[in-house]
């Protein structure tokens, strides 16, 4: 461990101390020396004995920085992890960053262009126009065309701080497992993999234009919902220049009502665009907090979400999403036998799985929501319960579909959030319902036949040519196996008459024995010559 390393080790055990984070310890975790260690750092008391496990672990995370508060933003989705208590409180994190100073901004900037801010841009503006953890957005004018764009500039010095304190999160996460009791089943290694995963992908900003790019592509010309142009010839890992948008933030109700807003429309059209996403493109924005939605000012009747940071999105196969088509369809009718067998079926877990036992653990964790009225029932907590089920049943943890089943959740909030009376299973079934019939059947086999007919075309002047290639290469083999068949034929009789050959010459052998011992005179010498002859003949036959 490097001194840097270990003054932050220290600065972190302080923090965790300082909130009373020991308590998170069971008694018969904490081993003498453990305890008297703990006693001895008496200027690190918890200084909050006030405030429940919940608030001190939020508040601790806090104090360590963006690193940590990221991290329990993140954790905040786990509640398949981690009891209510602690999950809601860690989905209160909030990244207030200060912003960092223009200047240093554009001296990033200018480094990643490798030239002037002025060659490209008017109007550069040193004030930031929002901060965040890992970024920091500028706006300014395109030179090119007279575009308003926003400039989002990596925070400098961020790098090196999360790789450092990832490294810590490793070390910590290593000692977990020894001081919780439930610490192997919360499988902290694979949690920091996955965090550091999603933060080391959100340091390239080239990740975030692409997926932008792709995004705006899917939406093309949509009424539902627009995504901002990304100018990728000024783009670089740590610069992203994109069309400026002005809308109402998604999270500004007021403001969208003020507008006139449509909301009964606004909150189905969030959940249609989650849907569109998730199975017609195969490619979700899955990094949805009110700070990346916004809502469009004009046709407030017929309102167009805006989308930005797409940084994080997610994608399911095609079997996935056959299969999570399947079960919200047989969840919704009760047939808890079909969802079991569609777990196995889709390999989710292991195939020799005990359906009978399984369809028994989903019925008891889902028949109680069918108590509530279908409008009231959360999809995504639907998905929770099913994944928390089959986890018992030795599920692996599927990442996309952990991002599938957070971004339902968020979606289903904000729409209730928007429309309470928003009824979720009669906005989406048509479209699931749609989606299932166009994957069988007649429609899927002329939607297989459209895609493969190019391909088909292409390949037709060349069909005569293969076809007499491959006649030859028939012709060919059959030669090639005739004549292997002949060497084997030829090779069978061989050693057929080698071995009739040593029986001869050892019936001669034995009949020359037999005489000798009779003291038979000169018929030995003479069988057991030819005894040997006949057997020189035979070995040569087999050779
Ligand atoms: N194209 C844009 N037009 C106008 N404002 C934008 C644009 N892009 C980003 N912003 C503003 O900058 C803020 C931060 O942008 P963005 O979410 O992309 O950064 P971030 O670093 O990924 O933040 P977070 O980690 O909170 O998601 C947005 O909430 C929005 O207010």
């Amino acid at each position: 461990m490097t001194p840097s390393e270990f003054c932050r080790l220290y600065v972190i055990v302080r923090v965790f101390l300082t909130h009373g984070l020991d308590e998170l310890i069971p008694k018969m975790r904490l081993t003498w020396p453990l305890r008297m260690w703990c006693r001895s750092l008496f200027w690190m008391r918890n200084k909050h004995p006030d405030k429940a496990l919940g608030e001190r672990l939020r508040l601790a995370l806090q104090t360590l920085g963006p690193v940590w508060i990221k991290f329990g933003q993140m954790m905040s989705t786990r509640r398949d992890l981690f009891p209510p208590v602690i999950a809601d409180q860690l989905a209160l994190l909030q990244d207030q960053v200060a912003p960092f100073d223009g200047e240093l901004a554009r001296q990033h900037i200018e480094a990643s262009m490798g030239g002037k801010l002025e060659q490209w841009f008017d109007d550069f503006d040193p004030q930031a126009l929002a901060s965040a953890s890992i970024a920091q957005v500028h706006t300014a004018v395109l030179k090119s065309n007279g575009q308003e764009v926003v400039l989002k500039v990596i925070r400098p010095d961020i790098k090196p701080i999360i790789e450092a304190d990832i490294r810590l999160m490793y070390r910590i996460a290593g000692w977990v497992p020894k001081l919780l009791p439930d610490g192997r089943r919360l499988r902290p290694r694979e949690v920091v993999r996955e965090y550091e995963k999603t933060l080391l992908d959100e340091l390239n900003l080239l990740r975030e234009a692409a997926n932008t790019i792709q995004l705006r592509r899917n939406f093309d010309n949509s009424p539902m919902m627009y995504v901002p142009e990304v100018f990728s010839d000024y783009c670089h890992e740590n610069v992203l220049v994109m069309e400026r948008i002005f809308g109402i933030s998604i999270a500004d109700i007021d403001a969208l009502e003020a507008n006139g807003t449509n909301m009964k429309v606004l909150a189905e059209r969030g959940v249609q665009i989650f849907f569109t996403q998730v199975f017609r493109d195969s490619f979700f924005h899955a990094d949805m907090h009110p700070g990346n939605i916004f809502v469009s000012y004009a046709t407030p009747e017929n309102p167009q979400y805006i989308g930005i940071d797409c940084g994080i999105v997610g994608s399911l196969s095609k079997g996935d999403k056959r299969y999570l088509a399947e079960n919200f369809i047989a969840f919704f009718n009760r047939d808890y036998r079909k969802v079991a067998e569609l777990h196995v079926d889709s390999g989710w877990v292991p195939l020799d799985t005990n359906v009978e036992e399984f369809e028994f653990a989903i019925r008891t964790v889902c028949e109680p929501i069918f108590e509530k009225p279908l409008s009231e029932i959360s999809f995504g907590h639907v998905l929770m319960n099913l994944f928390n089920t089959a986890r018992r049943f030795n599920m692996e943890v599927q990442p996309q579909l952990v991002l599938l089943q957070k971004t339902l959740l968020y979606i289903e909030g904000l729409g209730r959030q928007l429309y309470p009376q928003l009824d979720l299973w009669t906005t989406a079934k048509p479209f699931l319902e749609t989606w299932m019939r166009d994957q069988v059947g007649i429609p899927a086999l002329a939607r297989a036949l459209k895609e493969k007919a190019p391909y088909w075309i292409e390949k037709l002047p060349e069909l005569p040519e293969l076809f007499y290639d491959s006649l030859r290469q028939h012709k060919e083999l059959q030669n090639s196996i005739d004549k292997l068949n002949a060497q084997i034929g030829h090779r069978q009789e061989k050693q057929n008459q080698s071995r009739y050959l040593f029986g001869v010459g050892a019936t001669l052998l034995i009949g020359a024995t037999i005489l000798l011992a009779n003291h038979i005179p000169v018929w030995p010498v003479c069988l057991a010559g030819a005894g040997a002859v006949v057997w020189l003949i035979g070995w040569q036959k087999a050779a």
